[in-house]
């Protein structure tokens, strides 16, 4: 599944954010790349664990967990700290896949990446170029979304990053496990969350209604108890 989240940021947060971006020290992006994905990536990142990189990821990670779209969708377990990525003067990121384990710096941990996420500080009135394209059976899909908006997308996808010829584009970049591994389950447990959040909404007072809304909400946590790993 491949879903919009709109809004993950306020435009204050976004504001704070591209100015310390501005002034942070930018690197090559190929250091966090694994051996094929180096050959196709052409563009620029702020360090690992630099203190912009901390600091602005926390903001992202508190907004994401109070954020009940991402969640519904997402069913996080681990999210990997957000890294920041700058393409501009034709740079792209060719197409590959994401590494499938990623260590977790400075820890033992390591997670399985089931789901990406490119969250926009840049809005594409700024930039020419630099739409994501995400490919699946149906076909690529493109995304280039407003500043404050972010994208979650299978990391099983292949994908690549289209040259900026304009400006710049300037994102945060994640991973994250999932408690369901699988992303056919995940998307059933999310389309099942929205159709009991809408039904709850719209029939609220239908005493028939709510006892069927409560029987589907035990479905959703007895699915959730047999597919979850933890
Ligand atoms: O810049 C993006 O939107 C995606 C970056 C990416 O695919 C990666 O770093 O693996
Ligand atoms: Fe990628």
């Amino acid at each position: 599944m491949l879903l919009t989240i709109p809004d993950v940021l306020t435009a204050e947060q976004v504001a704070h954010a591209r100015q310390a971006l501005d002034q942070a020290d930018w690197g090559d992006g190929r250091v966090t790349a694994g051996y094929q994905s180096a050959k196709a990536k052409d563009n620029m990142q702020i360090p690992e664990g630099h203190p912009v990189a901390r600091e602005l990821g926390d903001m992202i990670l508190q907004a994401l967990g109070k954020n009940p779209l991402f969640m519904s969708a997402a069913l996080p377990l681990r999210v990997f700290p957000p890294l920041f990525n700058r393409y501009a003067g034709g740079q792209s990121f060719g197409t590959h896949v994401d590494n499938a384990i990623r260590q977790i710096p400075g820890t033992p941990h390591r997670i399985r990446t089931d789901l990406s996420a490119t969250l926009f500080f840049t809005g594409p009135e700024e930039y020419d170029g630099g739409e994501l394209v995400v490919e699946d059976t149906y076909g690529g899909k493109s995304v280039k979304l407003p500043a404050g908006h972010m994208v979650l997308y299978p990391a099983t996808s292949l994908h690549h990053v289209k040259p900026v010829t304009r400006g710049a584009r300037v994102c945060s970049f994640f991973w994250l496990q999932s408690m369901i591994r699988d992303d056919g389950q995940r998307s059933l447990m999310f389309d099942l969350d929205v159709a009991i959040q809408r039904l709850s909404r719209d029939l609220a007072g239908n005493e028939t209604a709510e006892k069927s809304t409560v029987q589907l909400t035990g479905v959703y946590h007895n699915l959730l108890r047999q597919w979850a790993e933890m």
